[in-house]
């Protein structure tokens, strides 16, 4: 079995600096040398960036995914992206979102810096070519800190912790260990655009975080800095003060969607409070299930890169709810 493995960057990659600061320096040649290979499998690297992960745009992004399925193309039977961990999961959504769900791709990344003596960069890339290379494919996957969780679940819980990455209410898709992989679960959201071909390039998609006594004011500086869509981590079961709802107004006028999350971390945003979620929808918020606030603001770009304006609202549940385009 042929892996193509692409390095992006990231502190898997890194090593400290004349300043003692962690900076890019391995190439994929490095992050492979002597790495112990599954039984099998053969890999190819490609080195397409060296940068931190918190320097990314979705576009940087949206380039990983078409050299992911450029390789798919060529015939590699899998491929292993190596990516910083800090916005690791809005490059996972996009490429699970963007590739056939049972795919073999995995992306990972590391916590300690690669020449810390306890760093977690070779086990990780060795788990994530276990992982790929698997007999049953675990499907698209991050893989850290010995387990895997669907790439359109995963978020990064912890800033420093091995185990850095939890998918969520979905949980987890299977562990890895030296003794191999144990599945655990199948991934039943994802690869909604996966037959469609990329876009060029993603709209700007803001994200809002709300506070208590917050007020329209940062939706009105996303609309006047030409967001195209914008998304708000609401309180709770996705409420907001009346101030917000006037703004959701407001770019509604302007033919700017808005996506309601919630800013607790779980569950799904439903508008049921009079003068909170319920005026949201009334001034035509779109409710994004159960999606965090990240994960919904890569989905609005998508819908707003491949839909008329009038099915971006239904295009964006449908990704929230596992269906398919
Ligand atoms: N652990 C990491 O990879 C964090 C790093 N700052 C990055 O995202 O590039």
């Amino acid at each position: 079995m042929r892996i193509a493995v692409l390095a992006t960057g990231g502190t898997i990659a890194s090593r400290l600096d004349a300043d003692g600061d962690l900076a890019v320096t391995d190439t994929v040649a490095e992050l492979l040398a002597g790495l112990p290979l599954p039984a099998g499998v053969e890999v190819v690297g490609f080195d397409l960036s060296h940068q931190p992960s918190f320097t990314l745009t979705l576009d940087d992004m949206l380039a990983t995914v078409r050299q992911v399925r450029a390789k798919l193309a060529e015939g590699f039977s899998g491929v292993v992206v190596t990516h910083g961990t800090d916005t690791l999961e809005e490059t996972a959504y996009l490429t699970g979102q963007l590739t056939r769900r049972d795919a073999r791709i995995v992306l990972t990344g590391a916590q300690r810096g690669a020449d810390e003596p306890d760093s977690d960069a070779r086990r990780n890339l060795t788990d994530a070519l276990q992982v790929v290379a698997t007999s049953e494919p675990v499907g698209v996957a991050i893989v850290l800190g010995g387990l895997a969780c669907a790439a359109v679940e995963g978020r990064k819980v912890h800033t420093s912790a091995i185990s850095a990455f939890s998918g969520g209410s979905a949980g987890t898709l299977a562990l890895v260990d030296p003794e191999g992989v144990l599945r655990l679960s199948t991934a039943v959201r994802g690869g909604y655009y996966a037959t469609l071909p990329l876009p060029d390039r993603l709209p700007r998609v803001d994200l809002v975080k709300l506070v208590a006594g917050a007020d329209g004011t940062h939706l009105r500086a996303s609309l006047d800095a030409g967001a195209a869509g914008i998304v708000v981590e609401a309180f709770g079961i996705g409420n907001a003060p009346p101030a917000v709802a006037d703004a959701v107004r407001e770019a509604q006028k302007q033919g700017v969607p808005v996506a309601i999350t919630s800013r607790t971390g779980a569950g799904r945003v439903r508008p049921i409070y009079a003068g909170g979620g319920a005026d949201l929808a009334r001034a035509g918020a779109i409710f994004a299930g159960d999606l965090t606030g990240p994960q919904a603001r890569v989905a609005l770009a998508l819908t707003l890169a491949h839909e008329p304006p009038g099915c971006v609202p239904e295009a964006l549940r449908g990704m929230a709810e596992g269906r398919h385009a």
